[in-house]
């Protein structure tokens, strides 16, 4: 099966477009105002326009929001996906479910081992996981820090949890990701930027180029005796 892609931090018609011709599966729009790809729920709906009539999902990433906001968030942009990447509840994710009836990608951040205990209590609750790496001290950014962790640590995970990889990803290593942990699905931002919140249309494309080749890869490795 091919890897689906979500490429985050869209900030502009050019970037969503050029997404959805390589085939990206989802458009990530970001809600936090300390971030460089922070968009406003007016721009994210216009984008997220585009996006559709171009055939993407779109996802909207919010960071402990409060119930005001994600209700203007769903009834202007219209996601097809909620992204928590704060420090969301189960109680939380799930009354966003009950609230949106929309599917909930919860964010962990990933260092050691342990870290992945603590998604075990939304398993059955979240529709998704997304493991992005732990932010490095004193960033203001729980996500999009262009940092990996060590995938190898996924290993442990139960093969029924639905999840994307990211953090860090760029088109010099999503091989080896992939071939490390087996991810259904890829999430990238920093790495297909040519400064914070710039996305590169070319970078974008060397991304999706990487992944498609280390498929063409594995699967002409698996048909050879
Ligand atoms: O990207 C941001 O600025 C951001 C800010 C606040 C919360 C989440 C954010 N990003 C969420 C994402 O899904 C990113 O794509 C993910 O963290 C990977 O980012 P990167 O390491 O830059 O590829």
């Amino acid at each position: 099966m091919k890897t689906r892609i979500k490429m985050c931090g869209l900030s502009t018609r050019e970037a969503v477009e050029r997404a959805a011709s390589l085939g990206a599966v989802w458009a990530g729009f970001i809600f936090f105002p300390k971030s460089p790809r922070h968009v406003t729920v007016a721009t994210a709906a216009d984008l997220a326009e585009v996006a559709r009539r171009a055939g993407l999902k779109t996802v909207a990433v919010t960071v402990d929001a409060d119930t005001e906001q994600l209700d203007r968030i769903v009834a202007e942009m219209k996601p097809d996906m909620l992204q928590l990447h704060g420090a969301e509840t189960v109680a939380q994710v799930r009354a966003v479910k009950a609230r949106h009836g929309l599917p909930v990608m919860k964010a962990f951040a990933i260092r050691e081992a342990a870290d992945l205990y603590a998604l075990r209590p939304y398993v059955g609750v979240a529709d998704m996981f997304l493991f992005d790496a732990k932010p490095p001290r004193g960033s203001d950014l729980p996500g999009g820090n262009g940092l990996s962790f060590d995938w190898r640590l996924l290993a442990a995970l139960d093969p029924g949890v639905d999840y994307m990889l990211s953090g860090g990803l760029t088109k010099d290593n999503v091989g080896e990701a992939l071939a490390l942990t087996g991810a259904g699905a890829v999430d990238i931002s920093s790495g297909i930027e040519r400064a914070p919140g710039i996305k590169d249309l070319d970078m974008m494309d060397g991304f999706v180029q990487a992944v498609r080749t280390y498929e063409d890869n594995r699967h002409a490795t698996a048909g050879s005796v």
